[in-house]
Order: structure tokens, then sequence, then C-alpha cells
């Protein structure tokens, strides 16, 4: 049992499991545990910190995500995060409500330098909320230690019970001292010491796979992207020539990127590879449909298919590889977290699905799948693509796919990805592509009335997809992607900007 650990109890917050990477990233051991865990399981476990998360539950409401009150009890110190910081408010006789104003994205903040929590921090800071509840009255024993314009309890401590509670993030990266205030719990409060370190992380995946695998032939699903080329050569050197990779053009991609992934991966890696061209299939099956969840299951349920049908010919495999991450187990929804998205490959799966899944990267984020990428010895320029949703442009077409639709998309944003790298700035956004939001508006142009769609463009920075923050285009780059898509692109004639952050939105539309 790991001697200097911290829990992480999920009320079914997004960025739980980020909570749990950050108190690794300070070197001591972290698991997440569901809310639903019994207080003896957690008192058995002898952590030296819990840190209680966020959630979309409101304390006051019925049948609300709880714990027992004995965990602030322990004498272990409690650190709660949002809803945590509301649900130890409730358990210890303060009062939450529905806050006046909500508050969502960056926020001012200040703190008190004399607390415990922020002890050795500047007075002002920017912190990242995202919450529509608020703490109106600290429970006893307990001091209000930062707030902002719109929240008066924006963190609360009581040190001789060693229980703090924050209002906002710290964990995401957006809360500029977020780090910081973690370890100021994490060692200076529960006097945790670095001992756990990411090391051999791929080396002991590999060892897994070799044994689940146990000489028997194994499918990966291969899109060409960061996180499925990852999990390739991870279980390539797990399997070596027992592995077969399946590409599918379901006729979703981008602009020629169906030749360019198979020309790319054929090229770099020595992996048995089979290109599968699925359009009309996946067309005809997302005919008529335009609801977002619906889109997302019917292609979800049809790569299935397709890798059975695979596997079916090359006598039968038990195992397929997916490169899924913890975002897309987290969007999908679990135990506690809602769906925000059903990922293709999560949520989006069949109930009846013939194969063993084997996902080595699913605890991991973006950012540390790439570094894993780069110890595995794959290029650069590979690991650090733009990412590209299974679902592709599928999901980027607004309700009803249609060819004509796609051909639209398609060609918008080759245009908008073309003066992006022109202008150098594909190094620093973290995804950008076009949208077709399936709305028609009227235009003129050579003085004739349009009536035509309208493309969006998005262009986000992130670090691992969780959050992101709108990119700051130039004007003049933006101008020339406007011009270029309108006077090029049959079927066009306005094009706008997506301002919004994640969250309140995502980064895709649908
Ligand atoms: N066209 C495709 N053919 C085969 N498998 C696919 C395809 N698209 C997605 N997948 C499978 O679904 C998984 C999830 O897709 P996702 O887009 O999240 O990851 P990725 O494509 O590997 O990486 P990236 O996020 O960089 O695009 C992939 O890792 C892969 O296993
Ligand atoms: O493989 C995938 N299957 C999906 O169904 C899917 N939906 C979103 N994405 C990608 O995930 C990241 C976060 O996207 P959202 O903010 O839209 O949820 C972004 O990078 C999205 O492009 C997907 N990837
Ligand atoms: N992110 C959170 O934990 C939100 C908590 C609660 N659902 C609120 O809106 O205030
Ligand atoms: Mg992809």
């Amino acid at each position: 049992m790991e001697e200097n650990m911290i829990l992480v109890i999920d009320f079914g917050g997004q960025y739980n499991q980020l909570i749990t990477r950050r108190v690794r990233e300070a070197g001591i051991y972290s698991e997440l545990i569901s809310a639903k865990t019994p207080i003896e399981e957690i008192k058995r476990r002898k952590p030296i910190g819990i840190i209680l998360t966020g959630g979309p539950n409101s304390v006051y409401e019925e049948n609300s995500m709880t714990i027992s009150e004995e965990v602030f009890h322990l004498g272990i110190p409690v650190l709660g995060i949002c809803y945590g910081h509301q649900l130890m408010t409730a358990k210890l006789g303060g009062t939450v409500k529905t806050g006046s104003v909500k508050e969502y994205g960056k926020t001012e903040i200040s703190f008190d330098p004399d607390s415990t929590i922020f002890q050795g921090l500047e007075k002002d800071s920017i912190v990242w909320m995202s919450h529509g509840d608020e703490v109106v009255e600290v429970p006893e024993g307990f001091k209000v230690v930062a707030s902002t314009k719109d929240c008066q309890v924006a963190a609360m401590e009581n040190n001789d019970a060693k229980l703090y509670g924050l209002q906002f993030h710290p964990e995401v990266k957006h809360s500029v001292l977020g780090t910081e205030i973690l370890s100021n719990f994490i060692h200076k409060v529960c006097q945790g010491e670095r001992t756990w370190e990411m090391k051999d992380f791929g080396a002991q995946k590999i060892e897994e796979i070799k044994k689940t695998a146990n000489g028997k032939k194994v499918l990966c699903a291969l899109s060409g992207g960061v996180d499925s080329s990852v999990a390739a050569v991870l279980v390539h050197k797990a399997v070596g020539d027992n592995l077969t990779c399946i590409f599918v053009d379901h006729g979703l991609l981008r602009k020629n990127e169906g030749d360019d992934v198979e020309r790319i991966f054929r090229k770099q890696f020595n992996m048995n590879l089979i290109r599968v061209n699925a359009k009309d299939r996946f067309l005809s099956k997302l005919k008529g449909v335009e609801d977002p969840e619906r889109k997302r299951k019917i292609i979800g349920e049809e790569f299935i298919r397709v890798f059975e049908e695979e596997s079916e010919k090359l006598g039968k495999i038990d195992f397929l590889v997916q490169g899924t991450i913890y975002p897309d187990v987290v969007e999908s929804g679990t135990d506690t977290s809602q769906v925000i998205k059903s990922h293709h490959n999560v949520g989006g799966l069949p109930e009846d699905v013939d194969f063993e899944l084997i996902e080595p990267l699913r605890e991991l984020f973006k950012d540390e799948v790439r570094v894993l990428g780069e110890e595995l010895g794959i290029p650069h320029y590979l690991v650090y693509r733009q990412p590209f949703p299974g679902p592709g442009l599928g999901i980027r077409v607004l309700g009803e796919v249609t060819e004509e639709k796609l051909e639209i998309v398609r060609e918008a944003d080759a245009i908008f990805r073309e003066e992006i790298a022109k202008h150098n700035l594909d190094e620093t956004i973290w995804q950008y592509f076009a949208a077709l939001p399936n709305v028609k508006s009227v235009g003129v142009m050579g003085d004739g009335r349009t009536y035509s769609h309208l493309i969006a463009l998005r262009a986000v920075n992130s670090t691992d997809g969780m959050t992101s923050e709108w990119s700051r285009i130039p004007y003049e780059v933006l101008d020339i992607v406007s011009r270029r898509i309108v006077n090029e692109v049959p079927g066009v004639n306005r094009i706008v900007y997506d301002i919004t952050s994640k969250p309140p939105s995502t980064i895709e539309w649908e």
C-alpha cells in the first residue's frame, strides 16, 4: 500500500482526473475514487490528505452526491474544490445558495496572504471559476480567505481542523497560482514528500499488454492522430507483427487526409496497415440524422462493425486497441460525471462489441500522451499535430450530414489550415478548424442577392482539451481567410469567428 498518498474523491466534475495528475506532478501518488466509496475504505487507505472534487450537483438538491461527515473529523487534512467546498460547508453547518451571479472562466481574486492555503503568494491573482452556487455563510471555526467581485467566500479555511475550501479550480492551468496553492496543501498542510515519478509508464504498459495479448493477434484502430499513433507504437513494442492497424476512411476526413495518413504511416512505421474505404456505408447510416448524440453513436457503432468485418477476414481477432484518453472517458459520462458528449470510442460504442479492448492511454491527458510519444521515438511533427476527432467532419457539419455540406466545410477548413501554416501560426494554436453551423443568411455578391451558408472558424489554445481559450489570431490573417473562403468556396457568403472558451462552450460544436 502506498504510504505517501492523497485520495481524490470524485463528485463528477470534469477536471477530477486532472487533480490527481497535479498531485502526482507534485511528487505524491494519488488516485481518483468514487464518492460512493465507503468511509471505512477511505480510512483503510490511510491517505495523508483528501481532496473533494467539483461536480454538477447542487448540495441543497435532493439526492445530490454526498459523503459521510466523518471524513471531516478523521484528523486528515481535507481540501474541498468547488462542489467539494460547498459540500464541506453544508455538512459542517454553513449555508450554500444559488449565487446571484454565476462565474465562469477567468476571474480576478484577492487572497489573504496570512492564510495557510495562500501563504507565500501574491495577494491579487486570476483563478478559473465554473459555478452557479456559492457559500454564503461559512461553518463555525472557518474564516474567509479569498473573495472575488461576485463571490464573497471564494475560499475558506479552518486551520485547527486542517479543512480548506476553494470555490475556484486550482487544478486548471488558467488559475495562475493553482500549482502553488495545491503545493501549499500537499507539501505544507499534508507534509507530503516527493516520492513518486511518472517514470517507466510506457515500459509498464508494454509488460501488461504482453501478458494480456499472450502471443495472440491484435487489431489497432488507427486514425493517424496522436493518440492512436502512440498507442500503436506502444502495442507494437509489446506484440510486434501480431499487430495489424486498421485505418478507416469514413468519408468524414479532411481534405487529402486519407492519402496523407496512409503515406506517412507506411513511410514512418514498419507495421501492418489496412486502409478501409467505408464512405458510402457511413454516409448512408447518417442520412436524415440531425441529433448530435445519435450521429456520434451511429459513427461509433459503424467503426466497430468495420473492425469486426476486418477481424473476420484475418481469422478472428480478439483484441482491439484504441487510442482512448481520459477526456474521451470523462466527457462520455462515468459513474458520477454527466455525459457532455459521447466520444465515438467510449460512449458511442455499441453494446455488443465483440472485442476485448486494449486502451493503454486511458488514464492520460493529451500532453502526457505527447511526452510518452516522444519517449517512444515518434517524430515531433507527428506527436504535435493538432487533434482531429474520430467522428470527423460528421460533427463539424451541424445537423444532417450531406455530401454537399461536407464538401463546403472540407474546402473551407483546407483554406483556414493553409493560411494558418503560411503565417507560421500552426505551432502556437492547439486546434483550429472550420465548422458549418447549418445556418443560411443573406448576402450580396456581384450586385446579386445570395442566400448561402455560414462558416464558423474555431481556433483554441489548450494543454489537454479539458479547458480552452480562443486563440487571438491576428485580424489580418482572419481577414485573408474570410475573403478566400467566400471567394473560393461556392455556397458560402459569411464567416464568423468563435470567441468562446471552454467552459462554457466545448471545442467542437457538436
Ligand atoms: N479514421 C479512423 N480509423 C480508425 N480508427 C480511428 C479513426 N478515427 C479514430 N479512430 C480511433 O478512435 C480513437 C479516438 O480518436 P481520437 O481522434 O480521439 O484520437 P486520435 O485520432 O488517435 O488522436 P487525435 O486526438 O490526435 O486526433 C483513436 O485513437 C483510434 O483508436
Ligand atoms: O476522438 C474523438 N472522438 C470524439 O467523439 C470527439 N469529440 C471531440 N473530440 C476532441 O476532443 C477534444 C475536446 O473536444 P470538446 O471540447 O468538443 O469536447 C477536441 O480536441 C475534440 O476535437 C473527440 N475526439
Ligand atoms: N464546478 C462545480 O463543482 C460546480 C458546483 C455546483 N454544481 C455549482 O454550480 O456551483
Ligand atoms: Mg483523431
